[in-house]
């Protein structure tokens, strides 16, 4: 058997976390990951720009490889915004807020967005790895637990990511989608 790589994920966010460990722990993990809590500014700009400069810098600080993940939430009648800027716009004006803001608006459609990056050391490019998962933004629903789990209903689901036990939400998440990339990628750079 290979030995079991180690990969450092530089996130600040606790359940983004959990949610990848309980993803790569089913079915041949091929790496073991390791969490670095940094503080890395974000850019402004589409989500795969955002995603390579948190990634580059993340790879400075840590000086090897290691991988990135960015969450962007989608509005179709928004073309596209918030996106990359969710973060701040649930610390901002939270569940009531992310939904006020579709009032006369005709669609309420949303794509969560997963985009992992993959650095193999300073100064290398990094390689994204996406995941979207097409959804509804609803009235707040579950448990209050992650960013806007409570207001976003896949498609075809009835039930909200919140609402949800975690390994059916991680079988048809962006972060699920994005990650069976990766590990692809981790698996064919070991074999
Ligand atoms: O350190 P990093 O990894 O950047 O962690 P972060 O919390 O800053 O994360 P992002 O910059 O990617 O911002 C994404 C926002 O969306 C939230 N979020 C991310 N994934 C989510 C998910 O699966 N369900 C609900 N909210 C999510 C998260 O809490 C943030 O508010
Ligand atoms: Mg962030």
């Amino acid at each position: 058997m290979a030995s079991q790589k180690r990969l450092i994920f530089v996130t600040g966010n606790a359940n983004k976390l959990r949610e990848v460990k309980e993803i790569l722990s089913e079915g041949g993990n091929p790496v073991e990951i390791e969490s670095q809590s940094l503080e890395i500014p974000e850019i402004q700009g589409t989500t795969q720009e955002v995603a390579i400069a948190k990634c580059r810098a993340a790879a400075e600080l840590v000086g090897g490889p290691c991988i990135t993940e960015d969450t962007a939430l989608c509005y179709v009648a928004l073309k596209g915004l918030p996106g990359p800027y969710i973060k701040y716009f649930m610390a901002q004006i939270g569940h009531e807020g992310l939904n006020a803001m579709l009032v006369g608006f005709a669609t309420k459609a949303a794509e969560a967005v997963c985009t992992f990056a993959y650095s193999a050391g300073p100064g290398t490019e990094p390689i994204l790895f996406e995941g979207r998962t097409d959804g509804t933004i609803v009235p707040a629903r579950g448990p209050k637990v992650f960013g806007w789990d409570a207001i976003f209903e896949p498609l075809g689901t009835g039930m909200t990511y919140a609402e949800m036990p975690s390994d059916q939400k991680n079988k048809i998440s962006h972060r699920g989608k994005a990650l069976k990339k990766l590990r692809a990628y981790l698996q064919s750079l070991s074999s």
